[in-house]
């Protein structure tokens, strides 16, 4: 599992060691590290070291002094380093280093903006040390116009960003202009919030966590991430008495005169998605459909009391006209039963719920969901501060709320947070949601009982709800960049991404088998 800490937790962690005096020691660590980042970028991208050009922009902070210091090392292996100092001061003791490993150091001034701009562009590395997590606020005066300049320009290298790429804010992901997109980002200690958030995880590019010395201080984390052996610990497997009732049976409210193939993207994703039994509850012409695209379902035009269930999945494909359809999603969530309610049925449900009710909202559904609990959002709102978002949803509804996206974020009312990053552009698709839905809802119904599962893992309690969404997020996002890849990268449809989703699950599952969760990722690049 991959942990994520808001940059407060960060500095209360490095504290103790700042008291005993470890600082310096911290920042040549980390330091290092960000070297070793680079001089590994180089070697994999088949560049020489000796004589790599490198362009460090260095604030006046301590993120700075580290890529003042990494500058140092760089240059000490040959590499032709220039520093541009972005503020009004530097890091005494990193400029020291640099100047003494032979790296040039430059001011910037309005006048030499140009320049610097143009050398920065044509380095083969520009490292970005101008704000870490000490940052208020993002780039501003001729910093901002400095990084504005570089990112505009065509540039020949990569940028590997120091800590977090300054003006993302490390506890929220909300991004502030102008910021140099990375192509890595060297991370102290542990994995800062915005770096696994929207619109920050954009800016990031791949994350590496450079261990410092201060983890054991590090507290509970705000964030999590699960991995291929985490999914590989919660997936359900039968046992050897298995029946299709005692692996689960997923009650499917979804589709609509108007969107009958939701129902079946719906029921193509749960089936996909290892759950015993599939009932779904519609219109006749849908249940008709449905019956001839997926024999395995059983279909009814009944109620929701009339159909023994472990979990229900309500809402893809429903408008607000569709009085049946939406009686059934409210008596589902009525049932007391785990739900996950998605699309159409976001408007028609109470506007307090428990904690096993997953709502799978995207960016404007989330906005008009705000609307209608009194707290307007536009979607934009929603998207430039994603994990606030969903946190504030989760809250306020005391739903486990998915907010859909590039990175999906899972918000757990009692405040755990999972980001999962694992799809592919190529699932902003039609019916993808649908088939999102219906994986959710297989897994609610197959594992929504097995609380121990979860707290063998550190997940307690009501979070287990999210993590059965994040868990779903994950196969989901996998399953489709696997769709892709095996169309050499190509575009999808939605049906590809529940037809790929089995051989997902058993990869993964063979992780278990082998042990491999005992594997510590913790120094290995985050997907
Ligand atoms: N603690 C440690 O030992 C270790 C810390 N480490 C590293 O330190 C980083 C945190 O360092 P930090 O606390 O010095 O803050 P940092 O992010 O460099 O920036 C603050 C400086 O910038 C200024 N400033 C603020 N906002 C601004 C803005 N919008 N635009 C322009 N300027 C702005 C602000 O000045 P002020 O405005 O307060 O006068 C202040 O001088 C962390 O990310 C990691 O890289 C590692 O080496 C491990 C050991
Ligand atoms: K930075």
């Amino acid at each position: 599992m991959i942990s994520a800490y808001t940059g407060t937790q960060v500095r209360a962690a490095e504290e103790p060691l700042l008291a005993d005096g470890l600082g310096d020691v911290l920042m040549q660590r980390a330091a290092h590290g960000l070297a070793n980042a680079v001089v590994n970028e180089l070697r994999s991208r088949g560049s020489r070291l000796n004589g790599a050009r490198v362009v460090v922009l260095a604030g006046k902070g301590n993120n700075g002094g580290d890529g003042l210091f990494a500058g140092a090392f760089l240059a000490a292996r040959g590499m032709r380093t220039t520093a541009v100092l972005t503020g009004d001061a530097a890091h005494q003791a990193g400029l020291a280093a640099l100047e003494r490993a032979g790296g040039r150091v430059q001011r910037l001034t309005d006048a030499g903006l140009p320049d610097l701009a143009e050398e920065a562009a044509r380095a083969d590395v520009v490292i970005d040390a101008v704000l870490g997590t000490g940052a208020k606020g993002g780039l501003r005066g001729s910093a901002a116009a400095l990084v504005q300049a570089v990112t505009d320009a065509h540039r020949r290298g990569f940028v590997v960003a120091c800590d977090l790429p300054s003006g993302v804010d490390a506890d929220t992901g909300e991004a502030a202009a102008p910021i140099l997109p990375a192509d890595l980002t060297v991370t102290f200690g542990g994995a800062k919030n915005g770096l696994l958030a929207d619109p920050g995880a954009d800016y990031a590019g791949r994350v590496l966590v450079v261990p410092i010395g201060i983890e054991k201080h590090l507290p509970e984390p705000s964030l999590h991430r699960l991995e291929d052996a985490d999914m590989a610990r919660l997936l359900p497997h039968p046992s050897r008495r298995a029946q299709k009732y005692s692996r689960g049976v997923l009650g499917v409210v979804a589709g609509s005169e108007d969107y009958p193939g939701a129902a079946v993207l719906a029921c193509r994703g749960a089936l996909a998605a290892g759950v015993g039994m599939v009932r779904y509850l519609g219109p006749p012409s849908v249940a008709d459909l449905v019956r001839q695209s997926c024999p395995e379902v059983v279909c009814s035009t009944g109620t929701v009391a009339g159909n023994r269930v472990q979990a229900w999945l309500v809402g893809s494909g429903l408008g607000p006209g569709d009085h049946d359809q939406l009686t059934r999603a409210r008596d589902a969530i009525a049932s007391g039963l785990p739900v996950v309610a998605d699309a159409g049925a976001l408007p028609a449900l109470p506007a307090v719920l428990p904690p096993h009710v997953v709502l799978t909202p995207h960016a404007g559904e989330l906005a008009s969901l705000f609307q209608r609990l009194g707290h307007p959002e536009d979607r934009e709102a929603v998207e430039a501060g994603t994990l606030a978002a969903a946190r504030s949803a989760a809250e306020r509804t005391g739903a486990t709320v998915l907010l859909k996206g590039a990175t999906t974020l899972v918000a757990a009312p009692q405040g755990a947070i999972f980001s999962q990053a694992d799809g592919t552009p190529w699932l902003a698709t039609a019916g993808s949601g649908d088939v999102l839905a219906g994986v959710i809802g297989a897994l609610l119904a197959q594992a929504g009982d097995d609380a121990g599962r979860f707290s063998e893992l550190g997940i307690f309690a009501d979070a287990r709800w999210a993590a059965i969404a994040a868990l779903g997020a994950a196969l989901h996002g996998q399953a489709g960049t696997a769709a892709s890849a095996s169309v050499s990268g190509g575009p999808i449809t939605a049906g590809r991404v529940a037809e790929a989703l089995p051989e997902i699950w058993g990869k993964v599952s063979m992780l278990s088998k082998y042990g491999a969760w005992k594997r510590n990722s913790r120094s290995q690049p985050l997907r």
